[in-house]
């Protein structure tokens, strides 16, 4: 087997799918970038290159590594434009259902020894391995946000992941130069079944009132040293995926300390998911952002 990454395919080219996208292309690796919508994929390649220029004007990159890292991006409007890939990272909505569709749908058109990776922040990766026509290349690599700045990734083997492909992620992961931690396959690995039920916590203490948006983030940024309070880095991660993390200790913990809190489901259903639709705990529409309560 070729032990050699070289190019990357991604699908989902959110924040999560470009920030991936911009990691493993200033660190040398070809980009195909997926999505729905070709727009999603232009609105990513947009976003990617205003971070890159932020990290010149920091002199973290050349202006030259991000004109090179840019033209090893290359968008892949059908999932048949994959089929080049070494390596393929999911990093769609965090929906089973919306997994397991890509997984049958992408193997078709990928070589016998590709790997296949999601960075699902909470979903089995045996179960998600069991829609692919590979479990033992396939494997959790997890990234966290924002993964430019963010150093670990979060490495889960399904059941059937081979020592093969556990390497060859290990090995991509320190390609980057990031740091690998490794999860057994729990519902939300190790970060998010400590992180996610915090942020939780902080909406039912919203919810019973025991303080405003801003007093529970100036809490918890001021008391507890946190770089951001737990409801501004809900709104960063979008609320969308908070639930469906919850949903996932839940359910698959069945322990009713992970139940959502009820205010977090109703901003879901109002479409206010944070950052990314510009209201969610703040709003971000004006000049900075208010917080919604
Ligand atoms: C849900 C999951 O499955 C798992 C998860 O990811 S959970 C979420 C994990 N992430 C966290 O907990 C993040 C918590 N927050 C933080 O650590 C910090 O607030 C932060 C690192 C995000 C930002 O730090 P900050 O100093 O407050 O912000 P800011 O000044 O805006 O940014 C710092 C630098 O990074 C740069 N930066 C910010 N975002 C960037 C990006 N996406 N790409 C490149 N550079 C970026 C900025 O340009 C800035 O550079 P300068 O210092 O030169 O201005
Ligand atoms: N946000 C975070 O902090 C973190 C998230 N993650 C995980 O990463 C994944 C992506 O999250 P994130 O980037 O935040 O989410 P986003 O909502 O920003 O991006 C998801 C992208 O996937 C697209 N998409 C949906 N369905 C498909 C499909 N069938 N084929 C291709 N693309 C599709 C969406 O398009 P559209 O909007 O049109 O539906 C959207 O562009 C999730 O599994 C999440 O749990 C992991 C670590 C941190």
């Amino acid at each position: 087997m070729d032990h050699q990454i070289k190019t990357v395919g991604i699908i989902g080219a959110g924040q999560m799918g470009n920030g991936i996208a911009h990691v493993a292309s200033v660190a040398g690796f070809d980009i195909r970038l997926h999505d729905v919508a070709e727009d999603r994929i232009n609105a990513a390649l947009a976003t990617i290159d205003g971070n890159m220029a932020r990290q010149v004007a920091k002199g973290a990159i050349a202006d030259e590594d991000r004109r090179t890292a840019m033209r090893r991006i290359v968008a892949a409007p059908k999932l048949e434009d994959l089929g080049p890939c070494d390596l393929v990272i999911e990093a769609a909505t965090e929906s089973e259902e919306v997994k397991r569709k890509i997984f049958t749908a992408v193997c078709a058109h990928l070589r016998p020894d590709a790997i296949l990776a999601s960075n699902t922040s909470s979903i089995s990766i045996t179960r998600l391995a069991a829609a692919t026509d590979r479990p033992e290349h396939f494997i959790g690599i997890h990234f966290m946000n924002p993964v430019p700045l963010m150093q670990l990734v979060e490495l889960i083997r399904g059941i059937a992941t081979d020592d093969g492909t556990f390497e060859r992620a290990k090995g991509f992961v320190a390609a980057l130069h990031k740091t690998a931690s490794v999860s057994e396959d729990f519902p939300a690995f190790i970060v998010n079944r400590i992180l996610l039920p915090m942020i939780n916590e902080a909406v039912y203490t919203l919810y019973e009132g025991v303080g405003s948006v801003e007093a529970i983030d100036t809490a918890m940024k001021l008391g507890a040293n946190h770089p951001m309070g737990p409801l501004q880095l809900a709104d960063f991660i979008g609320l969308d995926t908070c639930l469906s993390v919850m949903q996932v200790l839940h359910d698959g913990l069945a322990d009713s300390k992970y139940r959502p809190c009820p205010l977090l489901v109703k901003y879901v259903e109002a479409g206010w998911l944070g950052r990314k639709t510009k209201r969610g705990f703040y709003d971000y529409r004006g000049e900075k952002p208010i917080p919604t309560r």
